[in-house]
């Protein structure tokens, strides 16, 4: 379905290529928005919510934000500090994550950002660079550039670079090292200074922070006799509190508790060697807590 833009439905920006394009139409599908992204097309109408969503370049996200072109934006928080956008970050994905760092050549003598003071730097992120050496009294030449950083010292552009380094794996093809880290980033939310529905823009909000919690926890459920509950909802405090229930046998309980992901194989044992039985793990798509 092909729409026009209306002047007062809320508009959510979201980038339209690269690695966070997937990652932000997974999202708000999981949150229930349903669209279809015409091909090329770059805007969308959520059917059913007063929602438009445009596809944009990931970077020019939070400046877009900022002059009110757009009231929200999925895009990384390294992008926002780069842009200083006047935004406010209203969620954190917990994806996408990243750090900032300097780096240089795995043989240079350099063991700081501040000894980089007059020399030449190539970055894609030549604002928070500047910020960052302003702060350390380091005063360099900024080459800036789009892409494909790594490669500027052998090109015999830069002396040093400033890039995202994820894995590090680029960095170790180019024989690069970490000098110093500037910040650490991920995929975020953000919110413009006018937003044309605060309403629409809080709902959407409740329904990806349930997206994201249930991303990071799992529901389990086991057989516990009483006299052990004390004992098991030490190991499973749950997100606020277990829910127990009453079994045929009085002697025995039924325990539902969320147990972060990352956690549960050790919450099982250890509820098993309590005398825990019938111990299942779930998975939440989706929850409002
Ligand atoms: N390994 C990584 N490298 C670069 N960016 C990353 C990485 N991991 C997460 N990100 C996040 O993704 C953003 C880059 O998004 P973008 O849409 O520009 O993707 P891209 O795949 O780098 O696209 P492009 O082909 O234009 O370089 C970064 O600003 C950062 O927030
Ligand atoms: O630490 P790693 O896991 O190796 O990831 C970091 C690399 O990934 C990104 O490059 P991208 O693939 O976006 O190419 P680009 O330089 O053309 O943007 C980023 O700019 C780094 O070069
Ligand atoms: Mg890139």
């Amino acid at each position: 379905m092909s729409a026009s833009l209306s002047t007062d439905t809320l508009r959510i920006g979201i980038p339209s290529k690269g690695r966070l394009s997937e990652l932000a139409e997974d999202l708000l599908t999981q949150a229930g928005l349903r669209f279809r992204r015409q091909n090329r097309g770059l805007f969308a109408r959520v059917a059913g919510l007063p929602i438009d969503l445009i596809f944009l370049r990931t970077d020019d996200i939070p400046t877009l934000c900022a002059e009110g072109a757009i009231d929200m934006g999925v895009t990384g928080s390294d992008l926002v500090e780069e842009a200083d956008a006047d935004v406010t970050t209203r969620m954190n994905f917990g994806v996408g994550r990243c750090r900032l760092a300097f780096c240089v050549p795995d043989d240079s003598p350099i063991r700081s950002a501040a000894e980089l003071d007059g020399k030449r730097i190539a970055t894609s992120f030549p604002a928070v660079t500047a910020r960052y050496l302003a702060k350390h009294d380091a005063k360099a030449h900024l080459v800036s550039l789009a892409g494909s950083v790594e490669v500027m010292i052998q090109l015999g552009v830069a002396d040093a670079i400033v890039d995202l380094v994820e894995t590090g794996s680029t960095l170790a093809a180019n024989r690069l090292r970490i000098l110093e880290e500037i910040g650490a980033y991920e995929t975020v939310l953000i919110q413009g200074p006018r937003c044309r529905d605060t309403d629409t823009a809080d709902r959407l909000v409740a329904r990806l922070e349930g997206v994201v919690l249930a991303r990071d926890y799992s529901m389990v459920e086991y057989n516990i006799p009483r006299s052990k509950l004390p004992e098991a909802e030490k190991i499973t405090p749950g997100y606020n509190s277990p829910t127990v229930n009453s079994l045929e046998d009085s002697d025995w309980c039924s325990v539902q508790v969320m147990v972060r992901r990352g956690e549960v194989a050790e919450v099982m044992d250890r509820l098993k060697s309590i005398g825990a039985s019938a111990i299942f793990e779930m998975l939440i798509h989706n929850c409002r807590l």
